[in-house]
């Protein structure tokens, strides 16, 4: 059983500065100096702690560099990453040697920030996120984000209505505001009704205003949130739960582009995108007579399904970062990242409520959380851990594929990793992260 307290550590051959030391404390390595002189003084590497070394030639005279090509070749499977001053001659045979056994190169002055990345990925930290510039709100770059985005970019420019469908907390008003975003019509007002939190007898006045005296209590003219909206977007989320009377108004705004308030037969022009989510089976609803099958079509022209949580394991870490970054920005909290253990809990838990639990669970681990690491415990998630990974065969299925994969071409590449990473399109850092992810032993597949 991997540990929960595990450590990571850089096995520093050569001499770090007190900066790039505290640098590395800060984002949660310690750093042991690996020289004569060490023994008892550094951290106690046990199995389960992540262990990066770092062959820092900076001050390497020629004997040194011998020494620690020899180092290298003895330790092939410790992840070696090399420091070169600017004046390390890198054709010379020991340098090349020491570049070859390395996963990646730095010269100094080191940038800290991009070593720190890559010790995360090397120890499985999620990648960093994909940034879609020019889609706000989302993040993610597992192959089902990725074809959410690729959706959201031709959804938007048409002016047509969009079906929003997935299960609860997936994101679809998210969607809706990056559609709303994306499209001609950013720089007008959009609008997020839950039409299932409206109370039964106010909704056409809610939605499509009233005039004075139409009903009790209506002592003045009201503007509806659809006018309210003119020119942009409304997003109408639970749009199964709109009663029968609000059914027939909204066919009407998206057939003739008008509406009427309530106590009035003026019909009013309006130009306003309608998209709409429903986590339930508006195809059953419809079937069942409680939803219209007109208005029905009129919203599923376009269809965006929003993928559940645990079909993007991906996406997971990459989220939960990014809300504890966003957290710790805004509270004074000591976790920094979370731990091995927890970061297994994570991709497993199968997310019932998903992003939004996400959220809630990595905000609530945050508060508890005691040290820089986050624990299943902080989390919650002890049940998790103790269930197979990717209950659903769907997870298996694609876990097992990525590992035959990097097998086989591993084997094509006769273990050759650049070749390797060239071949299957990622960095060599990938192909580490990959073998270790699917406890991979280089030697042990020969
Ligand atoms: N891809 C994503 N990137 C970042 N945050 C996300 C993403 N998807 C969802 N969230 C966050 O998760 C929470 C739930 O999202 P949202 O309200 O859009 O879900 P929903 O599907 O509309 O939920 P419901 O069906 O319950 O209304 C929000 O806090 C949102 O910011």
């Amino acid at each position: 059983m991997t540990s929960d307290t595990s450590i990571r550590c850089v096995v520093w051959f050569g001499q770090p500065t007190s900066a790039e030391r505290t640098r590395l404390a800060q984002a949660g390595w310690h750093t042991r100096v690996a020289d004569a002189n060490a023994q008892g003084g550094g951290v106690g590497i046990r199995r389960g702690d992540t262990v990066v070394a770092m062959a820092d030639l900076r001050n390497a005279d020629a004997d040194a560099l011998r020494e620690m090509a020899r180092l290298m070749a003895d330790h092939p499977r410790l992840p070696w990453l090399a420091l070169l001053s600017t004046e390390t001659v890198v054709q010379a045979p020991e340098v090349e040697r020491v570049l070859r056994a390395s996963i990646d190169f730095f010269t100094a002055p080191i940038d800290m920030q991009r070593l720190i990345e890559t010790l995360g990925t090397l120890a499985g930290d999620a990648p960093a996120p994909v940034p879609y510039a020019d889609v706000p709100g989302i993040t993610g770059s597992s192959a089902a984000m990725m074809a959410v985005v690729a959706s959201l970019r031709k959804y938007a420019p048409v002016d047509l209505p969009v079906l929003i469908t997935g299960e609860t907390g997936t994101g679809k008003e998210i969607a809706a505001r990056a559609l709303h975003k994306l499209s001609p019509r950013r720089d007008h007002p959009f609008a997020a009704i839950n039409c299932g939190a409206l109370p039964a007898n106010l909704v056409q006045s809610e939605l499509f205003g009233h005039e004075r005296g139409s009903f009790t209590g209506a002592n003045a003219r009201r503007i509806g949130h659809f006018e309210a909206a003119a020119g942009g977007t409304v997003f109408l989320d639970e749009v199964g739960d709109l009663p029968p009377d609000a059914q027939i108004s909204l066919l009407r705004l998206l057939q003739e582009g008008t509406l009427e308030r309530v106590g009035s037969t003026q019909s009013i022009k309006l130009d306003v995108r309608v998209l709409a989510a429903t986590h339930v089976d508006l195809e059953k609803a419809v079937a069942q007579g409680r939803f219209r099958e007109d208005l029905y079509y009129r919203l599923n022209v376009l269809r965006l399904r929003m993928p559940a949580l645990r079909e993007r394991e991906d996406d997971v870490l990459q989220l939960a970062q990014l809300f504890l970054d966003v957290f710790r920005k805004q509270h004074d909290c000591n976790a920094r990242t979370f731990s091995a253990l927890s970061r297994k809990a994570l991709r497993d838990f199968a997310w019932p409520g998903n992003v939004r639990e996400l959220l809630n669970r990595v905000q609530r681990a945050a508060v508890v959380a005691e040290g820089a690491q986050i624990s299943v415990a902080d989390l919650d998630l002890q049940d998790a851990i103790t269930m197979r990974a990717g209950h659903s065969s769907l997870g298996l299925t694609r876990t097992s594929a990525e590992r035959d994969a990097v097998v086989a071409c591993l084997r094509e590449t006769r273990f050759n990793i650049s070749e390797c990473a060239r071949r299957l399109k990622v960095s060599r850092v990938t192909i580490y992260r990959l073998c270790k992810k699917h406890q991979l032993v280089l030697e042990d597949m020969h």
